[in-house]
């Protein structure tokens, strides 16, 4: 292991790994450092690990969709059984990143990274000398100082539960409670889900969020709107929670899935002149922190960008170019957040409420196409669609997707948005028949 290094990136997941293999094939001599599981956030304890649990969930919906169409018999989720199919995956990621990483010839360090009074970057102890660092520390969840918040568990530990609960509560509406609730319906607890006000999941275009409720309210969960949540107690029954207005809910595991806090409090940031705050590590148009040498990139950056794997992604091949060649400012493409709940709801580009505020340039096409052929096959309880079209072009410039499809429709339509097709541009070109692909000429 060398002592002086180009660039060190603190944090091994998909921000910080992408930096370092970016930057070893460009030649950089390069230290990595990570301080718990090698690969971060999204492959042991976020986005895949989610989407395994998801696949049982979207079976069983298949299943329960095709009753008297053809299936007799629902399947039950072998929670036990499918946790194994999880950790088959999950198990192998800390040590394949890490070997990943060797295999690239990139120095490794596991330990936690901190800067000294003095400025000095070191790792549990060690100094590292180094000409500019990369920040990828990412986040991790946000507990509510209530009565009891010693009680809460964590996205982490409902993804890594051996048994699943008779009852389960999520407190918060965001992302994660809507994701895990669906998953926890379909394994078999009785659900709530516990929010401070009454918009749940509230970036999001609300008439799909309600379609999207009642969904989930037929499969089984329940919402609790309007409550904020003051302390958790354990009772003999189990744990009672407790709202301002008087709201009491007993379950057997409480997740606070109330969002996410950036990693930056624990890196002695303020001795390196790195201003930080509740929302992140402070970076300019160039993903440049207030110290020139010290960049920050993914989930611990302050930017109003979604904080997801490929905006991580995108963001570490950008921090390349700038420590390569220096250039322009980011400038990030469309992107495309989505909530993979039963069905799944997708949203990229400009609003169906944003278009509505100027009629002279955009028309909302509002779709509902449960009857079109690709849902009336699997016999789909709901696929609905706002597409919005600039008047002046013909150009989708965004939509809102709820259907058991809509992962897959919302990429299509980030690729329309982004290489501005109109529909004569998708009419010039044969799409295979019958697919989703299919219908998006009729989309717009
Ligand atoms: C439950 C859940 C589901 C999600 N689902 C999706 C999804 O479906 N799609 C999607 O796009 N995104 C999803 N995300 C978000 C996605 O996981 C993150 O956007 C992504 O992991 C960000 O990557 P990152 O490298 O910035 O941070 P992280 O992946 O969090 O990696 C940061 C790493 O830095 C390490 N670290 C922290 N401090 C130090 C230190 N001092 N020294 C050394 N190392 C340190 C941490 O241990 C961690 O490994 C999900 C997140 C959660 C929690
Ligand atoms: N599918 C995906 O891409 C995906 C999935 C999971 C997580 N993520 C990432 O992780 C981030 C965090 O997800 P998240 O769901 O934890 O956060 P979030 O910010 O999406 O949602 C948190 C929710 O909790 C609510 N809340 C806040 N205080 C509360 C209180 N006192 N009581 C009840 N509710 C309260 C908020 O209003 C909000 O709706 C996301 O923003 C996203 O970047 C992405």
């Amino acid at each position: 292991m060398s002592t002086q290094y180009d660039v060190v990136v603190i944090g091994g997941g998909p921000a910080g790994t992408a930096v370092a293999s970016g930057l070893k094939a460009k030649g950089k001599n390069v230290l990595i450092v990570e301080s718990d599981l090698w690969g971060g956030t999204c492959p042991n304890r976020g986005c895949d690990p989610k989407k395994i649990l998801l696949s049982a969930v979207e079976a069983k919906v298949a299943a329960q969709n095709l009753q008297h169409t053809g299936l007799t018999g629902v399947p039950d989720v072998d929670w036990p059984a499918l946790m194994a199919h999880k950790r088959g995956y999950t198990d192998k990621i800390n040590d394949g990143t890490l070997a990943g990483l060797k295999g690239q010839a990139i120095d490794t360090l596991h330990g936690e990274a901190f800067f000294q009074a003095d400025g000095q970057l070191t790792v549990d102890g060690t100094v590292i000398a180094t000409n500019d660092v990369v920040i990828a520390t990412g986040q991790r969840p946000a507990i509510l100082p209530v009565t009891g918040h010693e009680y809460f568990k964590t996205s982490t530990d409902f993804l890594d539960l051996d048994t699943m609960p008779k009852r389960v509560t999520f407190v918060g509406g965001g992302y994660v409670g809507f994701e895990l609730a669906t998953i926890a319906n379909a394994a078999g607890a009785d659900v709530h889900l516990i929010h401070h006000n009454d918009r749940p999941l509230k970036e999001f275009d609300q008439t799909m969020v309600q379609a999207l409720m009642a969904n989930l309210t037929d499969a089984g969960v329940k919402f609790d709107l309007d409550q904020d949540l003051q302390s958790i107690t354990q009772e003999a029954d189990g744990l009672h929670l407790k709202t301002a207005t008087g709201f009491e809910l007993v379950t057997d595991l409480v997740i606070c899935s109330a969002g996410r806090v950036p990693n930056d409090d624990h890196l002695g940031l303020a001795h390196v002149g790195v201003q930080f705050g509740r929302h992140g590590i402070a970076v300019n148009d160039h993903l440049q922190t207030t110290n020139p040498h010290i960049y920050a990139v993914g989930d611990v950056s302050d930017t109003p960008i979604p904080k997801l794997t490929p905006v991580a992604g995108f963001e570490a091949r950008y921090v390349v170019g700038q420590l390569t060649q220096p250039g322009a400012p980011i400038d990030y493409p469309v992107i495309p957040t989505q909530v993979y709940a039963a069905p799944k709801l997708a949203q990229v580009g400009l609003s169906a409420a944003e278009a509505t505020a100027q009629p002279d340039r955009y028309v909302v096409n509002d779709l509902d196409m449960t009857t079109w052929f690709t849902y009336y096959r699997f016999s789909a309880k709901q696929a609905l669609a706002k597409v919005v079209v600039d008047q002046t072009t013909g150009q989708a410039v965004g939509a809102t997707v709820l259907s058991d499809l809509a992962d897959e429709m919302i990429n299509y339509l980030t690729l329309l948005i982004e290489q501005r097709l109109t529909v004569a541009d998708l009419q010039r070109l044969v799409l295979a028949y019958p697919t989703p692909a299919s219908d998006l000429q009729y989309l717009y």
